[in-house]
């Protein structure tokens, strides 16, 4: 079979004007050839070992479709009930199914028994079967837009749940799987963007984030070098200034929302617009690491607690889970660094770059090749994050000693001396104190840290969990996301974010100021106001995690507090 002129460009047209459909279907009937070329297109999809392992089940039944949509709507609730609050409240307005608007409904199934024993391909992998299956759903799926069927594949099942309904209700064999339950019907209209993205529950990543050029992680543009053009034309002033004029009409006394007002310049001049988007939902990211400083005895725990801590944050036990619950944030782990390996775990993104860092006071604690995997996985970790619907970032840090590299940073970037920074972390004794202190100096001493070289100064002190956090300080920033600063481990890695990029300042947030002292100077250095000083000294992300409400509170007076205009309030009488 040939092709002609003209083929490339219509299936292009057809694959980019498909689209997922969950609302918007009308009761027009599908006419039984359009149904027939739909099915045809499906059943020509390549398969493993050619096994053809699909079979459709049609259901136009009311009561059939009535009794499936009540599955449906059962997991949709279980789902919502899992969500951190300000996820479910987004999740609330949207539609997932369309099962009893939809005239048709196709079961689309997997017999992995089809072919017999010897399906060549599926004996290394039996998936594949399962994958062949999705395949031929894409097909149809194709086929139909191109017949102007609009299609919505439902996934709110349990597989057996379905499965079992299926063979009472129409005999459906119990060793099939259900690959697709998919929603079928001519609609009013075909949407231009996915439904998803329209409601901001998640954007689309560019294609060139998923590309890598023969080696794991190279991109066409290096991420961290992207990041850093796009953040040299960071231009804030147009939404600051309109956030500024605002608030000089908005019903409040001029100045009196202080450094709330503050904040919501910030989100505005982020935006690039008044009032700025609501930033919820919020997520935590906890950068997680070891340090091989800690064999110097800077802190009295032991380096397993990293670990411990870690898998507490997981189970939904630790101060940050209670603080993240309370705002409605998700917590999120990030493991570029722990000295041991971490079980798989729902909410763990692992991206380790190495297990834990040298000892600064004998060699740098990275490799400036570490420093910068670590610095890449921060802004990966900051994409996934934003394009996955969250509209403001929290930082997080778990590492014990870490508060002995981050006080060696602010060191480096504020000239400070090793006294001055050296703070008690998790709270030591004097002794240990004394002893921090010279360990602080003598990595100082040792490597001279140059303030105008950043990825220099965090491989030489820094930690992993501190380049992460810069990249992901930076990622966040390039994607004009704000984030929310923790404490002091966030604090030095801020600065040598800021030294990397000064502009991606404009998206921070101090969340509030830590009892460290290094932390103090960091703000200071960086010229962020805190939000909250509550003598916080925990890390994890709590004291940030508080200041969120007050981050939200900013937005939403931008968008709802009336203007003396509107509100018809006289304004003051001039001095
Ligand atoms: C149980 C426990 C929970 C923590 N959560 C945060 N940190 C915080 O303390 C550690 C840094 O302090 P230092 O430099 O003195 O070791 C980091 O892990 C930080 O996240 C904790 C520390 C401990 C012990
Ligand atoms: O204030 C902080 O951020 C802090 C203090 C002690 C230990 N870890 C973090």
């Amino acid at each position: 079979m040939t092709l002609r002129d003209g083929d490339r460009d219509a299936l292009h047209r057809v694959l980019r004007a498909r689209r997922d459909v969950r609302t918007g279907f009308v009761d027009t009937p599908v006419d039984d050839e359009r149904l027939h070329r739909v099915l045809e297109a499906a059943h020509a999809a390549p398969s493993v070992g050619f096994s053809q392992p699909w079979d459709f089940l049609l259901v136009r039944s009311p009561e059939l479709r009535d009794e499936l949509a009540q599955l449906a709507e059962h997991q949709r609730q279980e789902f919502a009930a899992s969500l951190p609050a300000a996820r479910a409240r987004r999740f609330a307005g949207l539609r997932v199914e369309a099962i009893r608007e939809a005239p048709l409904g196709i079961v689309v199934t997997c017999d992995p028994t089809r072919g017999g024993r010897h399906v060549l391909g599926r004996h290394t992998q039996p998936r594949m079967a399962a994958h062949s299956v999705a395949g031929a759903v894409q097909n149809l799926w194709l086929a139909a837009r191109a017949e102007e069927l609009g299609v919505g594949w439902v996934s709110f099942f349990r597989e057996r749940e379905l499965a079992a309904l299926l063979g009472r209700r129409v005999g459906m064999p119990q060793h099939l799987e259900v690959v697709a339950y998919l929603c079928v019907g001519h609609v009013a209209e075909f949407a231009a963007e996915p439904e998803l993205a329209t409601a901001g529950w998640a954007h689309r990543r560019p294609l060139a984030w998923a590309v890598h050029e023969e080696i794991w992680g190279h991109h066409r543009m290096d991420p961290l070098d992207e990041t850093l053009a796009a953040l040299a034309d960071l231009d804030t002033a147009p939404g600051e200034a309109a956030a500024r004029e605002h608030l000089t009409r908005m019903t409040v006394p001029p100045g009196a929302l202080g450094g709330v007002a503050e904040i919501g310049v910030r989100l505005a001049g982020l935006a690039g617009a008044c009032p700025p988007p609501l930033p919820e939902p919020a997520v935590v990211a906890v950068f997680a690491g070891d340090h091989g400083v800690h064999a110097r005895g800077v802190t009295p725990w032991p380096q397993e607690v990293t670990a411990q801590m870690v898998a507490t944050f997981l189970a939904g036990g630790a101060a940050v889970n209670a603080f993240a619950a309370t705002v409605g944030a998700e917590v999120q782990v990030v493991d570029v660094g722990v000295a041991v390996e971490l079980e798989a775990a729902p909410g763990l993104l692992p991206r380790k770059v190495r297990a834990g860092t040298r000892d600064m006071t004998v060699e740098p604690a990275m490799t400036r090749d570490e420093a910068r995997a670590a610095l890449r996985a921060g802004i990966e970790a900051a994409r996934d994050l934003v394009t996955a619907g969250n509209r403001l970032l929290v930082t997080g840090d778990m590492g014990i000693a870490n508060t002995t590299p981050s006080a060696a940073l602010v060191a480096a970037f504020t000239g400070a001396g090793a006294e001055t920074v050296t703070g008690r972390g998790t709270g030591i004794d004097d002794a240990t104190h004394a002893r921090k202190v010279a360990v602080v100096a003598e990595a100082l001493a040792l490597h001279r840290p140059d303030p105008a070289d950043p990825l220099g100064t965090l491989a030489a002190v820094g930690g992993l969990e501190h380049a992460g956090l810069a990249g992901f300080l930076l990622g966040a920033a390039a994607l004009r996301t704000p984030v929310v600063l923790d404490g002091v481990v966030s604090g030095a890695a801020a600065l040598a974010a800021a030294a990397l990029a000064p502009t991606a300042s404009h998206a921070w947030i101090a969340g509030h100021r830590s009892v460290e002292p290094a932390h103090t100077l960091a703000l200071e250095h960086l010229g962020l106001a805190p939000t909250l000083d509550l003598g916080l000294r925990v890390g994890e992300g709590t004291g940030a995690l508080l200041a969120v409400p007050v981050v939200t509170a900013a937005a939403r007076a931008l968008a709802d507090v009336a203007t003396f205009d509107a509100a018809g309030v006289t304004e003051k009488e001039l001095e």
